[in-house]
């Protein structure tokens, strides 16, 4: 593991990690999840994790699985969801499924952000009131990022971006339709991922260097959403990139 000296003023509050390896990068985060989760249980008497979907996290989620922890009291939902149901493909909620309620986290409540509703902005109220169940503080959250620049569903671009990333009036989720990206999403807002202990951006492929280059450095915000979170002074944010 080695410091990512991406940009010389880098943001107090955000940590950039290289790793050799996928898997060593797997295991250390698996390992301060793990910790954070144990944390929040033992204070509270509950923790609460948020994912994100897309190829990157699979082995990492198989890694969480077998952590032996508590699980019965941890409650997992997403950062953002394609507007289609669990047994499809594109599904964030099928992976999470299959890779991380498994083994020891099979015992772990997952809240959807899927409802069946025909939009997710008819399935937006719902939700709102189904995410109340969640603590003021989530204990750990894990954003990816596209090759655009987005995180969760914060596309650049979107008409609903604003909304996303507005922390007034506040809600927890809102609905958004990407320009490109398939699938209407549903996603957490910004305000809602920040009401966190912790972030981590879970980066992998060479490809995404560049991009968290320019992430970091000088531009709008909207141009590269995953700024919003780069340039927050609210939450602690560690970089995680491997190969
Ligand atoms: O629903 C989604 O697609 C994700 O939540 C999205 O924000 C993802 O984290 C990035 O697009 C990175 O995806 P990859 O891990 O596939 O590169």
């Amino acid at each position: 593991m080695s410091e990512l000296n991406l940009h010389p003023e880098l943001n107090p509050c955000v940590t950039l990690e290289a790793f050799a390896a996928r898997a060593g990068l797997e295991q250390q985060l698996c390992e301060r999840i793990s910790t954070l989760l144990s944390r929040g249980i033992a204070e509270r008497g509950s923790a609460a994790l948020v994912v994100s979907g897309g190829r990157t996290p699979a082995a990492l989620f198989q890694c969480l699985s077998r952590q032996p922890l508590d699980w019965s009291k941890v409650t997992i939902t997403l950062a953002d969801e394609r507007w289609v149901d669990n047994q499809h493909e594109d599904s964030n909620e099928r992976s999470v499924c299959e890779n991380l309620l498994q083994n020891d986290a099979a015992a772990a409540k997952f809240l959807s952000l899927y409802n069946g509703e025909q939009t997710p902005a008819a399935g937006q109220a719902a939700l709102e009131s189904r995410l109340a169940a969640l603590p003021r503080r989530i204990d750990a959250v894990i954003l990816g990022m596209g090759e655009d620049g987005h995180t969760a569903s914060f596309f650049p671009g979107a008409q609903e971006l604003g909304e996303a990333l507005a922390p007034e009036p506040y809600s927890a989720c809102t609905a958004v339709t990407p320009p490109e990206a398939p699938w209407p999403r549903m996603t957490l807002t910004l305000p809602r991922l920040l009401a966190s202990a912790q972030i981590f951006v879970h980066l992998c492929g060479d490809a995404k260097l560049p991009v968290l280059e320019q992430a970091l450095a000088p531009g709008e915000v909207e141009a590269m959403p995953i700024r919003s979170v780069l340039r927050q002074s609210e939450t602690p944010v560690a970089v995680y990139w491997a190969p």
